[in-house]
């Protein structure tokens, strides 16, 4: 057998056929040349060397990821107990630069005693594409435990489903299937009807009156409106005390997972029964949808009257074929305002500030927004600088880092550096979105420097692949591949409609003129600025 076959054999076969290929091999050419020597001096030599050869080439086979060339490298510097925390905070751009250049596209940090993988550049695009190793849900869990922030509230009532792996997920599958971008005329009326219900509760100012309020609340409360009438129907969405209640819910639900990670057990328990607990919010859900969806059961109400998300849910079959109760469907729901409410309210708000301190850029959307003849999400959804401004805001404003995932299973990345079962990764997220290296197609279609805002950059762009909605490796806040967010069609629809009548009804300042400052945790999660905004009553909007 010739060295060529060999390694043919070595690269098709596992470990233990590589091992056996090679043995084979040796023993084969040890036989020929045994035959060929005389004395029993050469004889040992030629079996040593065999013996040491084989030894070396089998442990380099079975051994390759353990190689030192191979780990992931703490970055220099830092001062003890902080690590790089000050770097990063002084400068994040100079900081990642110094990374890259001295360890590669990935490598180890620390920040406050705490050891951080950072992917950067297209190895963030290798991480979501891997989701059997890369788990979202688990590095969400690690840093806040959600799940067990439900568990502490409500495990005592009632537990929920236990889904099997076969199973389609009845909070993902039915967004998945009915809410893409072609489908969204069911909620059109139910979405006008909650935002100019919202804005009249919250903000229901005469022209030239002014009002200074956090965006955060007002929007929250919008986006808990639409949420609702959308998602769980009329009758329910009109309840105050629900929508109320969904527009706080991820934040309540936030603070107990930050009181388990903080306190030691007995006290956390203690203080999240006694003061945190979301139990009353998941009674609400339970108390008012389970009613409506064993209507739906029953055949008293059609679900095609007004499709929602709930009965989307009651109506999904299990793996084993049976139906899912009432109080299983009911009890997704949660879910889905975990994963809607609090991420739109955060794109909505900073899309706010954004236009806050652009009083240019306000004025050209409100042309055209102007030339409409009708405002409803379908015509606002053809503005094109109103999408521009979107992917700008959905590109630009995100965390420094972020996408965090949890490997489930050693990795290899593509660099040859192995990432151990078990240890947390951050996507270098606005590194990712602001170099020209990791966004040719983006860098090219505007002179503005992509570390720089510009809500007009991608009026540029030819086709609609550069759309709000439509996610690629220049625009992962949607996430990407097979876990990319189902709900992102909808969110876009919501949030432009949204701001089409908030710049219709009000000017919209800060008290500076300029951007008000992000809010920025561990110097790398950044929420929008908690600075109130001053509204004007500019006009009064006709409500459906
Ligand atoms: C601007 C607003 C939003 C942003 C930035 C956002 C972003 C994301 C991201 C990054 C993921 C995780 C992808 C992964 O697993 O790697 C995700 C998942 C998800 N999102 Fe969204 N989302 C938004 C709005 C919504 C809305 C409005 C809905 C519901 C209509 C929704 C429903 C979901 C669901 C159900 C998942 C889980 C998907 C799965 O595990 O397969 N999201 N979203």
């Amino acid at each position: 057998m010739n060295s060529e076959s060999l390694l043919t054999r070595v690269g098709l076969s596992s470990a233990w056929n590589k091992s056996a290929s090679v043995l084979t091999f040796v023993s084969d050419a040890l036989l020929n040349q045994l035959e060929n020597v005389s004395s029993d001096k050469k004889r040992l030599t030629l079996i040593t060397g065999t013996v040491v050869t084989t030894s070396f080439v089998l442990w380099k086979m079975m051994m390759p990821r353990r190689s030192k060339s191979l780990k992931i490298e703490m970055v220099s510097g830092g001062l003890p107990y902080f690590g790089h925390y000050f770097e990063l905070l002084r400068d994040h751009q100079a900081f990642l630069k110094r990374c890259k250049k001295e360890k590669g596209p990935v490598f180890t940090i620390r920040i406050n005693n705490e050891d951080l993988t950072i992917v950067t550049g297209p190895l963030i695009r290798e991480m979501l594409h891997k989701s059997r190793y890369f788990n979202f849900e688990e590095g969400i869990q690690s840093i806040i435990p959600i799940e067990r922030a439900l568990q502490v509230s409500y495990d005592h009532k009632y537990k929920g489903e236990k889904l099997s792996r076969r199973e389609k997920n009845p909070v993902s599958y039915p967004i998945k299937h009915n809410f893409k971008e072609e489908q969204l005329g069911v909620f059109s009326e139910r979405l006008q009807l909650a935002v100019n219900k919202a804005l009249n509760a919250k903000l229901d100012i005469q022209p030239g009156e002014k009002k200074t309020l956090p965006a955060w609340e007002t929007l929250a409360l919008t986006v808990s409106q639409i949420s609702c009438l959308c998602f769980c129907g009329s009758k329910i969405g009109c309840n105050q005390e629900f929508v109320l209640a969904m527009a706080n819910f991820t934040k309540n639900v936030i603070r107990i997972g930050i009181a388990l990670t903080v306190l030691p057990n007995w006290i956390a328990n203690f203080v999240i029964k006694r003061y945190l607990s979301v139990e009353s919010q998941i009674d609400l859900i339970m108390d008012l949808v389970v009613p409506e969806l064993e209507k739906i059961r029953s055949g008293k109400i059609s679900h095609d009257q007004e499709p929602t998300y709930i009965s989307m849910a009651l109506n999904l079959p299990k793996a084993g074929g049976q139906l899912r109760t009432p109080q299983e469907a009911a009890f997704a729901f949660k879910s889905v305002v975990l994963a809607s409410i609090h991420t739109t309210t955060q794109t909505a708000s900073y899309a706010l500030h954004e236009l806050a301190c652009r009083p240019g850029l306000v004025a050209d959307l409100r042309a055209e927004i102007e030339k409409l003849d009708k405002i409803t999400p379908e015509t606002v959804g053809e503005i094109r600088l109103l999408d521009s401004l979107l992917r700008e805001v959905l590109r630009y404003d995100i965390s420094i880092f972020g996408m965090n995932h949890k490997v489930m299973e050693d990795v290899v990345l593509s660099t040859g550096q192995v990432i151990p079962r078990g240890q947390l990764v951050h996507g270098a997220m606005f590194d990712a979105h602001t170099s020209p290296e990791t966004m040719p197609e983006t860098a090219h279609i505007s002179l503005t420097p992509l570390d720089q805002f510009d809500a007009y950059r991608f009026l540029n762009a030819k086709d609609n692949n550069m759309a709000s909605s439509s996610i690629d490796s220049e625009f992962m806040t949607f996430g990407l591949f097979a876990h990319a967010c189902p709900g992102r069609f909808f969110a876009v629809h919501e949030i432009k409609y949204l701001l089409a009548i908030l710049i219709m009804r009000y000017n919209i300042t800060t008290k500076s003129g300029e951007r008000a400052q992000d809010f920025l945790m561990r110097g790398m999660t950044r929420f929008p600025p908690t600075e109130s905004l001053i509204f004007e009553g500019r006009k009064q909007y006709v409500t459906i």
